[in-house]
């Protein structure tokens, strides 16, 4: 993610949880999928982790009981998960090595970004046949919508199984066809006033997600720029804490905009591999 500065006048500290502060908000990519593994687009597709995938959700899962056990307000009393299974298996893997375990909830506005035509494509033959700077483009900026997925696209059929499986308000507010990052921002605001609020009474949320859903929610958490999202990456099973203070009216200072990875060495490593692939 966005390299770990603190935000400017950010009252520094850290989150409060049981001492009467806010809590914390933790990020969490799933593990490899096998989209992921294979270098393809996966948007609404609903793939299952890698092997690899599995052992990263393993890895998050210690990290984060190491942490909670070295600060108890770092314990999520719940789970917020995207529906796809990529995520709630990570979730629910991560969830069981925690004091509690804390209840899953499954929130559908977590759902990857739908990435319309090229969704099942792999990102070689994208770039080959879109070219270098529509592919770039259409997977960095913050306006540009992908191609729309036509009828007659094999993934048609797999992304509206995705879709039916939503619930009914999800059908409708999700866009049928793609979405850009701004949209996702959009379908995430009311997710995130929930949260918010949550973590300003002093709750430790673990959230769940996905490359670009992670990419929108923390541009709502982040105040983040459409520059500043453009150049941000999550690695897949790397724990990312948000640690804030009390600002006026309720709101959140993050203490560290950005956030603090668990594993910082290890997340520098995951996202030098993944940058070098051309970021989620
Ligand atoms: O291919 C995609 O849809 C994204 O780039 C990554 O999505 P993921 O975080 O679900 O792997």
């Amino acid at each position: 993610m966005a390299p770990s500065e603190p935000s400017p006048g950010a009252p520094r500290g850290p989150s409060g949880g049981r001492d009467g502060g806010p809590g914390a908000l933790v990020l969490v990519r799933h593990g490899q999928s096998t989209f992921n593994a294979d270098d393809r687009f996966t948007g609404l597709l609903d793939v299952p982790l890698s092997d690899v995938g599995v052992a990263e959700a393993g890895r998050a899962a210690r990290l984060l009981a190491d942490a909670v056990a070295r600060e108890p307000a770092l314990a999520p009393r719940r789970v917020v998960t995207s529906p796809l299974v990529r995520a709630s298996t990570t979730a629910a893997i991560v969830a069981d090595a925690l004091p509690g375990p804390p209840p899953l909830a499954v929130e559908w506005r977590l759902v990857e970004r739908h990435y319309g035509a090229f969704t099942d494509k792999p990102r070689d033959v994208v770039r080959r046949d879109y070219g270098e700077a529509a592919y770039w483009r259409y997977r960095r900026s913050y306006l540009h919508r992908p191609p729309p997925l036509a009828d007659d696209d094999p993934a048609r059929a797999l992304v509206d199984d995705t879709l039916l499986r939503l619930p009914d308000d999800a059908r409708a507010a999700l866009r049928p066809d793609a979405e850009s990052l701004a949209d996702v921002v959009e379908r995430l605001r009311p997710f995130w006033a929930a949260t918010r609020a949550r973590v300003a009474h002093g709750e430790a949320v673990l959230v769940v997600g996905h490359g670009n859903s992670l990419r929108a929610l923390s541009v709502l958490v982040d105040d983040l720029t459409p520059e500043e999202v453009q150049d941000l990456d999550v690695p897949t099973g790397h724990p990312l804490v948000h640690r804030f203070t009390a600002g006026p009216g309720g709101t959140l200072v993050p203490a560290v905009r950005g956030g603090t990875y668990l594993d910082a060495h290890g997340a520098e490593h995951a996202l030098g591999d993944l940058r070098s692939r051309g970021g989620a």
